[in-house]
């Protein structure tokens, strides 16, 4: 299973989760270590969706992987996901890529430019919820730029019914893993509230330490076998 974090701290929470020790291996433009008694790599891709896609797409050209997540802190929808919540996505939304017009933003496939939206396999997302401690589960949204406003989180929140999780890396890995024909999931720890930037408000200590409970908990050998069920 490949685990694509943004940045160091969130692959050491994801690493500090799982069995056995882990080995750092050389990836052009990222940081992978491989933790074989957990048959997972991990690799620090990097924030945004560009550095998710190219980092994602670069581990999996180099190894055959049964799955691919995507992981790390993220802003949390009130009130489906408070600060310190565990989220998986259901779908893994683009959620500003596209186009401003006339009648209001238009997304990649709604301008006929492939898809906005990936799902994981249901029986790897049902695996993972079992095994975590009441995850919240809801669309993951992809941004570019992070939600700084009231205003801009209703509207993603009015566009997206249920959205538990803004972030910057899942569609991202999930567009890569695509690519390779392997499926997507999206688990993310909320570090702060969706909305107006408040830095003071951020909890990332705390999301850093439910990444590390989740990694502890997942069944990777089972997500390993139903992703494999295709
Ligand atoms: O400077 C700010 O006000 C600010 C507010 C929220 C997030 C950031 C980031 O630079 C986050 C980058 C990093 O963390 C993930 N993340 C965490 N919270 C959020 C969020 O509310 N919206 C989007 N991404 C978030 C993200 O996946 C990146 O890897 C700065």
């Amino acid at each position: 299973m490949l685990v694509v974090v943004a940045v160091p701290a969130e692959a050491e929470a994801v690493l500090r989760g799982l069995p056995g020790p882990a080995e750092a291996l050389p990836l052009p433009g990222g940081g992978l270590w491989r933790c074989p008694a957990a048959a997972v790599d991990v690799l620090a891709a990097g924030v945004g969706p560009a550095a998710a896609a190219a980092g994602a797409s670069a581990a999996l050209a180099a190894r055959r992987y049964a799955l691919a997540v995507s992981a790390g802190i993220a802003g949390g929808f009130a009130p489906h996901a408070p600060v310190g919540a565990t989220v998986l996505a259901d779908a893994i939304v683009a959620a500003d890529l596209g186009a401003e017009t006339a009648e209001g933003f238009a997304d990649v496939a709604e301008l006929g430019f492939g898809t906005a939206r990936h799902t994981p396999p249901p029986a790897v997302l049902a695996a993972a919820v079992k095994s975590l401690d009441t995850p919240v589960v809801g669309p993951v949204l992809t941004v570019s730029t992070v939600t700084g406003s009231a205003e801009r989180a209703a509207a993603l929140a009015a566009r997206h019914p249920g959205a538990a999780a803004e972030a910057m890396e899942g569609f991202g890995v999930a567009e890569a893993a695509a690519r390779h024909g392997v499926p997507a999931l999206e688990l993310r720890t909320v570090s702060n509230p969706v909305g107006p930037r408040d830095r003071a408000a951020w909890r990332i200590g705390e999301a850093l330490a439910a990444l590390e409970r989740a990694f502890a908990a997942l069944p990777v050998p089972v997500l390993i076998e139903e992703a494999g069920r295709g």
